[in-house]
């Protein structure tokens, strides 16, 4: 179990007061009064941006102190439209970012700190050599609440290079800034070590399962760096056309140019990359109309290239084991223009009900739905069991969701080693009730959104030794670092004929 980093003897909370500090960057701390004025005043000092210290310190305790921590960017919804907050588009905007980059850079500042104070047996000079992974094995992200917060979003500022104004009241810290200088210099110098993790925003001890996973898909040492660089921002949001109701639109609205004028039209940020749509920022998707008519779906790209491995086409029978709110099922549905079947199930029903809103959105009507919690085979369709099973069966596994977490950092601070040593179980459980579905001659597409080789790999050698009439077609990584997207795994295995 994890052991938070306690406060300090020399703690953050005597940040402003300590002997070490230059005389100068004591007056970078206006007295309360001035902050108060200055936050009030909105854009003061000329910096784009109104958020107020206030209330991205409120923020962030408020999100600290929840027990159990629904994704960010849901709980920031909620918070920044609540009737009683003034928050402006351009704050909440603001806000939305800092929380974002807190989230991100919350163990890098607490190291900072730590070194900065020299406590927690770590040192500036020797930052590059430190036992990083030790240090992570101890560290909980409660650690970032025992620092004062004029510290911690100083440090969460300096990483994130943003303007933001609610930091003002420190941001001339002299020595901070000169250690900071001095550690991004020794990441520079290493760019794969422990400590470069920690730049990144990712723990030090997922360095030898990063490595492992380099050495799999033989990343080489600058695919590896790419990858941790694209854990500091977030992805595009990628959009997929849905072909059953792109016919609705007038012919020539139906390109990928057109769509894209078409959402700009309506505020979205679309951009044309590689022949495919996507958003920066996703601002407006769900609500332009484009959406709502069901021609465009909000879906990763390398979510829409495991759908693609399926190689759906009309009168196929498929079936999405883990459906969720049914990403892929759509995906598939769409490729089959309304003929043949995707029997969709998954373990809980509030998933399926919003699979079906949005089947319903997306005009397909060869979709049905099931509960199933894989204790057991599933119980065929009798038009399933005729054909002796599926055509096509998608696992889409349950997993540590390693290669979302750029979209969703928190997660990267929950996931520990047991939960990956159950979610394992899992997936190898959910694979193998699901085999006996696949018809003779038929595919089995084991996937997930993670990189780590012991969810993937792992998982499907594991599979294949276990039930010989299964042979592996071909495995991979989709998307990051090659492409602007999460990183998923596929695997395509074939059930030999009968
Ligand atoms: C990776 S998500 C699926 C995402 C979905 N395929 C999509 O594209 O949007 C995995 C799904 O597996 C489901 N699941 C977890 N344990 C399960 C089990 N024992 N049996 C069936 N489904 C399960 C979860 O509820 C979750 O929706």
């Amino acid at each position: 179990m994890r052991k938070s980093h306690g406060p300090a003897k020399n703690s953050g909370s005597t940040f402003g007061k300590s002997k070490q500090r230059p005389a100068k960057s004591q007056s970078s701390r206006p007295p309360q009064k001035q902050r108060q004025s200055r936050a009030a005043s909105g854009s003061a000092n000329g910096r784009r941006g109104s958020g107020d210290e206030a209330r991205i310190i409120q923020l962030w305790s408020q999100w600290q102190s929840q027990a159990v921590k629904p994704p960010l960017d849901r709980w920031l919804r909620g918070q920044l439209r609540a009737p009683r907050q003034a928050d402006s588009a351009d704050n909440s905007r603001t806000l939305s970012e800092a929380m974002f980059s807190a989230l991100r850079f919350q163990q890098l500042a607490c190291a900072l700190e730590d070194m900065l104070n020299e406590r927690n047996g770590v040192s500036a000079s020797h930052a590059a050599e430190h036992d990083w992974q030790s240090w992570d094995e101890q560290w909980q992200p409660a650690a970032a609440d025992t620092m004062h917060p004029s510290a911690f979003w100083y440090w969460i500022q300096l990483r994130s290079l943003q303007p933001w104004n609610f930091v003002r009241m420190v941001r001339q810290d002299e020595q901070r800034a000169h250690l900071f200088a001095n550690i991004e210099h020794q990441v520079k110098a290493k760019p794969l070590s422990p400590l470069a993790l920690l730049w990144h925003g990712v723990r030090p001890s997922f360095l030898p399962l990063l490595q492992q996973r380099a050495k799999r898909s033989q990343w080489s040492d600058s695919d590896l760096q790419r990858f941790l660089q694209m854990q500091n921002g977030f992805p595009p949001l990628w959009l997929r056309i849905n072909d059953l109701r792109l016919n609705e639109l007038a012919a020539d609205s139906r390109d990928l140019k057109a769509l894209q004028l078409r959402l700009q039209e309506e505020g979205v940020s679309a951009q044309l990359r590689d022949d495919h749509l996507c958003a920066s920022g996703g601002r407006g998707v769900n609500s332009s109309e484009l959406y709502r008519n069901g021609v465009i779906e909000i879906q990763d790209l390398a979510s829409q290239q495991i759908a693609a491995a399926l190689a759906a086409r009309p009168g196929d029978k498929i079936w999405d084991a883990c459906a969720g709110a049914g990403g892929k099922t759509l995906a598939l549905a769409a490729k089959m223009n309304n003929k043949g079947a995707v029997v969709a199930t998954d373990l809980h029903q509030h998933k399926l009900d919003e699979l079906k809103r949005r089947a319903s959105r997306a005009g397909a009507r060869n979709v049905r739905t099931f509960l199933w919690d894989a204790a057991a085979p599933l119980r065929l369709p009798q038009e399933i069991a005729r054909q002796q099973g599926f055509d096509k069966v998608l696992v889409d596994a349950p997993c540590s969701s390693a290669g979302t977490w750029r979209r969703n950092p928190d997660a990267r601070w929950r996931f520990n080693s047991a939960d990956s040593n159950e979610l394992q179980q899992i997936q190898r459980n959910i694979l193998t009730q699901a085999a006996p579905a696949v018809r003779p001659d038929g595919i089995l597409v084991y996937a997930t959104c993670s990189w780590q080789v012991s969810e993937n790999e792992d998982i499907v050698s594991a599979f294949l030794q276990a039930n010989p009439a299964f042979s592996l077609q071909s495995q991979q990584m989709l998307g990051a670092p090659e492409d602007d997207c999460d990183c998923m795994f596929v695997a395509v295995m074939k059930k030999a004929g009968s």
